[in-house]
């Protein structure tokens, strides 16, 4: 049992749903992505998705386009990404980390290298939006043999495909709440609850959703049908605006309690 695998099953006794957090690692810098995990942490959240950095970041909307670029300024690379797992995991973080990734920055590491690195860096999951699918067989065998879950994600516009998505997941399988890039939004695809219930009814594994969500009502909502709800450009923004507080000494705690207090009340 993976990390992911002890938390949706010891969520399911307490009937509580995951709170899962996205953030861009590196943004506004390593030292604060490890921070704001903490935080996030002992605010409540379940579960972190850690996104590496990407030039060309197709499916995301301004908020994480900005964050990317902020994080690749410092550098960050797939492998810092990583190693940001084990920074906060040394920092007695006890949370699974999904790693989520492009495609091409797992290509560039080499696919022995990379899940080497994964099982080294004690990451649980993994998440690539552009993977092809003539690979998926390959790149799910490579994260079978390291012990961690390629997790598929699942549109609305995935109708017949859905079983066959669904039928092959291992850890959980990701709905995308709507079309589009990811970014907050006020509403959603109009048959995402019919949609949600219709992978629910094919996977044998906990469902997830993200793609938009950023209130308390939002989280409420979703947490009826899911098992875990994604927030990414919600928080990213929250660190976005706190960062004239994060980079300076004196008042770096202030925009932590910010950030923290924001997924605080997303909770409930
Ligand atoms: O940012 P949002 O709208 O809250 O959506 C979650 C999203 O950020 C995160 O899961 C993610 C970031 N980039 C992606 C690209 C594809 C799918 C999912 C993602």
């Amino acid at each position: 049992m993976n990390r992911i695998d002890q938390t949706f099953a010891s969520l399911k006794q307490q009937n509580k749903t995951a709170m899962m957090p996205y953030l861009t690692v590196g943004d506004p810098d390593i030292r604060t992505t490890v921070d704001i995990i903490l935080e996030l942490e002992s605010a409540g959240a379940d579960i972190i998705e850690l996104g590496v950095p990407y030039s060309d970041p197709l499916a995301d909307g301004p908020v994480i386009q900005r964050a990317s670029e902020r994080a690749l300024k410092n550098k960050v690379t797939i492998r810092t990404a990583m190693e940001t797992a084990r920074l906060a995991r040394d920092r007695g973080s006890q949370l699974p980390f999904i790693l989520f990734t492009y495609y091409n920055p797992v290509l560039q590491t080499g696919l022995d290298t990379f899940f080497e690195e994964v099982v080294r860096h004690d990451i649980s999951g993994l998440i690539i939006p552009d993977l092809p699918l003539e690979e998926c067989e390959q790149i799910r065998s490579l994260a079978h043999t390291a012990g961690i879950h390629l997790i598929p994600l699942v549109a609305p516009t995935s109708h017949e495909r859905i079983a066959s998505i669904v039928s092959e997941a291992t850890g959980l399988v990701y709905c995308v709440s709507s079309l589009g890039v990811t970014g907050e939004r006020t509403d959603f695809y109009s048959g995402v609850d019919n949609f949600l219930e219709t992978v629910k009814r094919y996977s044998k594994v906990p469902i997830v959703i993200g793609f938009g969500i950023s209130s308390q009502e939002q989280v409420a909502r979703f947490s009826k049908i899911c098992d875990g709800v994604v927030v990414g450009s919600a928080i990213v923004r929250q660190v976005e605006s706190n960062i004239p507080l994060l980079e300076k000494e004196d008042t770096r705690q202030q925009g932590l309690l910010q950030i923290r207090e924001f997924v605080a009340q997303l909770i409930g």
